[in-house]
């Protein structure tokens, strides 16, 4: 059967000649019906690339990718915007919501773009479930980081999209805010059954994932069901020690090895997610 996502073979070349940077090297991957997965790795190891080149945001330079069912190759921009406002949601740490609209409105912005006529019953829901009913009447403006987060998972839950890519959902949150967002993407999986794939730098993000998926040098290197953030931290600490044999030199580390030594991981992953700071849960 066709995973929601499908990735297969997939690499992704930035620029030309002695310039050229291979984001992703050969990527092959199904995000199965229902599942959440974290993408994890080191800065710069292509999980940004690859959730974009799944979403059909970017276009891989060799392999296939399948979204819905649906191969992205050779699809025109027309095409590839109704895919994916039919079956695709979106998180990402800058809430990408309508600062004119209202909370409401923007929940059901993909659905008015795409000619539906939203159901209203079922919008009212989405919001009380993130625990916005009273404030569907604001601005996003007048909302703290993490009400603005949460209406974008309303908004991700409304169009009732079969898959949500997250990038950094819980960035720029504080902890508490962080976790109920997590929990929210949890529950688009188990409950609405959603196919949810979340980028993440830290390791307690992805523990409320079903899986993890391990990113060096523009490759899938491991993957862990039911990950634990200590076991999550572990993991990343052993893949920072190799460095890989894509070396461009025998011995010499690649950029993404580099970025993967114990130091720059240090700097690279926050093993929690940063506090607010004003005590209000604002996001700055
Ligand atoms: N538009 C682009 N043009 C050229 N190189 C790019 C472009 N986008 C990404 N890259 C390069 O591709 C590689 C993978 O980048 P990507 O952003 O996917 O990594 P990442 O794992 O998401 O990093 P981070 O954790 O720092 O966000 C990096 O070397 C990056 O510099």
């Amino acid at each position: 059967m066709t995973a929601p996502v499908q990735l297969t073979d997939v690499r992704k070349v930035y620029g030309t000649g002695a310039g050229a940077v291979t984001a992703l090297d050969g990527v092959s991957h199904r995000f199965a019906e229902a599942s959440f997965t974290a993408v994890m790795g080191p800065s710069g190891s292509g999980k940004s690339t690859l959730l974009h080149c799944a979403a059909g945001l970017d276009e891989p330079s060799t392999g296939e990718v399948l979204l819905a069912g649906t191969p992205l190759r050779g699809l025109g921009e027309t095409a590839l915007t109704e895919l994916r406002r039919r079956h695709v949601a979106f998180v990402f740490q800058a809430f990408n919501l309508m600062p004119a609209l209202t909370v409401r409105q923007n929940v059901v912005l993909p659905l008015t773009l795409a000619g539906q006529t939203p159901d209203q019953a079922w919008v009212a829901e989405v919001i009380r479930r993130v625990g916005l009913d009273e404030r569907s009447g604001h601005r996003p403006g007048g909302l703290s980081g993490g009400q603005q987060q949460r209406v974008a998972i309303a908004r991700a839950l409304a169009v009732r999209a079969a898959i949500t890519f997250a990038d950094e959902p819980t960035g720029a949150l504080d902890t508490q805010t962080a976790l109920e967002v997590l929990t929210l993407l949890r529950d688009q999986s188990r409950i609405a059954g959603q196919t949810v794939v979340m980028v993440t730098h830290d390791p307690v993000a992805a523990s409320y994932a079903d899986r993890v998926v391990f990113l060096v040098d523009g490759r899938i290197v491991s993957e862990r069901p039911t990950p634990t953030a200590d076991r999550i931290a572990s993991e990343l600490a052993l893949l920072s020690r190799p460095a890989r044999s894509s070396s461009p030199a025998a011995g010499a580390p690649s950029p993404a090895a580099r970025a993967a030594s114990p130091e720059a991981l240090r700097r690279s992953f926050r093993f929690s997610v940063p506090p607010a700071t004003d005590g209000t849960g604002a996001a700055r």
